[in-house]
């Protein structure tokens, strides 16, 4: 104010008082003084904004100092930038750019976009283990198909605690089921095959929804009668997703947007339904668990037993679904999420092993001699985990697995700086051609493509062959002493889980589901490759499956006979 004055004054101010009169005045002063204001503002907001654009310049210039460094072509990549989501082509053209440049290489897919690929083990392994987020950009069609997500396409503090609190669950599902495929979900799969259902990917599809939407609802799931539109809307909200999700801004104009946004709103209230069904059958168990409580110390006053069944696992699904429904977007997102990555990558799983068995009848030959051995060694302790010969198909089937077949990562914070000195800039999107890694002969021997689960096996010299097998009795002791199976997770090259900060949660869970759903499927069903399938050439991407049920099984030898009978 009294600056204000002292310009007046030095601007003949006291002429101008004598001349106006009083009102007058006070507007102008009033009038001045706004001006002056809003040019301070204007004068502080373009410090600012220049400020900001002078640190995101120097950030560039430090990006384009740092991007430098790395090998590989100096401008954009307009192919790079266009394939960027669809993986075959772009795989391709990565593992040419490999060629060229070496085992870490950049691509500009934009003057402020750098991109960096790394295909040595140890190098991809080291940077797993640091890089731990994942672009939120880079996950536009996932958040309009799910909503948002504290699991998937979020910066690692935001998922930290969701990944510890689910693969916890997740663990102790798995110890509750100890092995055992549920029966229900097995029932399912008995009703499918009665039905006709011979198409393995449709199979293997149905299968693994209804497993992990038993994992994640409860038993519940398997009698709810939206379940197979639930799965057919899942499907389908997400196969379009990439398309509606490649607009940069949202088509509002487009009457097709409008159709899929009301189709992911019903996908979303169908996830209500199925949560609250879910709740309201744990609560009816847990009412009638506390009934069973008191009566069972009744009876113990009364010196009677009792045997209460677990019910940890599913009233923590219950808890876990509680909090999904106050929060209803975000929580929504983790639950489709889940249920679409786990499905659609679990049914490729099971869908490859089909293959494998169908189309090589010795291999199906050998897991069920292997299932069967462990069943009648193991007695009641039965376990997958001494299934080698399934486990290592199951392993060699996920190595072969073509989806998937590129990790993403990013260090949003701080950059990235690994053993061989390549420094890669915060904010840069770094990926990992898996499908390469794990098809690389120098890695895995010049039988790479090749299905062969001898490779997770050690000591398979004393692999009986039950076609030649002179001694029945001396292959049931020798098969699961002289076989163990070799940690994948070991081979840095073994990627088709992820690996490090951000490998996939569901590994141990999945591996334990497939494992105990071949052991118990195999004793009850042989599957054949359908006649049809076998003589058309183009059925080989999805051929048809012929069930066989399995009433009884000989092995012979020169000396005896052995029958089994599983059902
Ligand atoms: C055969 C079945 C499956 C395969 C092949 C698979 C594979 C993968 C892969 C490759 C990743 C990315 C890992 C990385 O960036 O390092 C991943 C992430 C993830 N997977 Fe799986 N997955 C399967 C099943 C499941 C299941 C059943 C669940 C849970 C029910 C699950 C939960 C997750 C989660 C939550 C992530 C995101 C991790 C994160 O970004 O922090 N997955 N999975």
């Amino acid at each position: 104010m009294n600056n204000l004055l002292c310009e007046s004054l030095a601007h003949g101010f006291p002429f101008q008082l004598q001349s106006r009169n009083p009102k007058e005045d006070c507007f102008g002063f009033l009038e001045d003084y706004a001006t002056r204001q809003r040019n301070a503002i204007l004068w502080v907001s373009l410090v600012a904004v220049t400020a900001l654009l002078l640190e995101k310049l120097v950030k560039l210039f430090v990006l384009w100092a740092k991007g430098s460094r790395i090998p590989g072509p100096p401008f954009a990549s307009s192919f790079a930038r266009a394939n960027f989501g669809s993986r075959q082509n772009f795989v391709d053209f990565l593992a040419e750019s490999h060629e060229k440049f070496g085992s870490v290489f950049k691509l500009w897919l934009g003057p402020s976009q750098l991109l960096v690929s790394i295909r040595d083990p140890a190098l991809v392994k080291e940077m797993l283990s640091k890089a731990a987020d994942k672009l939120p950009s880079t996950g536009k069609a996932f958040r309009l198909a799910f909503g948002r997500s504290s699991l998937f396409f979020c910066s690692y503090d935001e998922a930290k605690q969701t990944r510890e609190s689910l693969a916890m669950e997740l663990n102790k599902k798995m110890l509750e089921r100890a092995d055992e495929f549920p029966n229900c979900i097995m029932e399912k799969v008995d009703e499918l095959i009665s039905n006709g259902s011979n198409d393995s990917k449709v199979f293997s599809q149905r299968l693994a929804f209804s497993v992990i939407g038993t994992a994640l609802f409860g038993n519940s799931f398997l009698a709810w009668s939206k379940a197979t539109s639930y799965e057919d809307l899942l499907m389908m909200t997400a196969k379009d997703a990439a398309f509606w999700g490649s607009y940069r801004v949202a088509p509002l104009w487009n009457h097709g947007f409008w159709s899929y946004q009301s189709l992911c709103m019903k996908l979303r209230c169908l996830t209500q339904d199925i949560v609250q069904l879910s709740r309201k059958s744990h609560e009816d168990k847990d009412r009638n668990l506390c009934n069973r409580t008191i009566r069972s110390r009744k009876m113990a006053a009364s010196g009677e037993t009792f045997s209460s069944g677990s019910l940890m696992q599913d009233k923590f699904f219950s808890q876990e679904l509680d909090g999904h429904l106050t929060a209803s977007e975000e929580n929504c997102g983790n639950i489709l999420g889940l249920m679409f990555h786990g499905s659609v990558a679990m049914a490729g799983l099971i869908d490859s092993i089909f293959k494998r068995l169908i189309t090589d009848q010795e291999l199906q030959d050998k897991v069920y001699l292997d299932i069967s051995l462990v069943k009648q060694c193991s007695g009641e302790d039965e376990t997958v985990g001494k299934m080698h010969l399934l486990l290592a198909t199951i392993h060699e089937s996920a190595r072969l697995l073509s989806t998937g077949s590129l990790l993403q990562r990013c260090s949003l914070k701080d950059d990235l700086c690994l053993g061989n000195g390549v420094i890669i800039p915060a904010g840069t999107v770094v990926v990992v051609p898996a499908q390469l890694l794990q098809m690389d002969n120098s890695i895995w021997g010049s039988d790479a493509s090749n299905f062969n689960p001898h490779r997770f096996l050690s000591n398979v010299g004393k692999v009986p062959d039950i076609t030649k097998d002179t001694s029945f009795t001396d292959a049931r002791n020798s098969i699961p002493a002289s076989f163990s199976v070799k940690d994948p997770n070991e081979v840095a090259a073994y990627l088709s889980f992820g690996s490090g900060v951000r490998a996939c949660v569901g590994q141990k869970f999945v591996i334990n589901e497939v494992a105990a759903f071949f052991a118990l499927f195999l004793q009850r069903y042989e599957v054949r490759l359908h006649p049809e399938s076998a003589n058309d050439p183009k059925a080989t991407a999805n051929p048809q499956i012929v069930f066989l049920r399995r009433k009884s099984r000989m092995f012979q030898n020169e000396n005896s006979i052995y029958e089994f009978h599983w059902l």
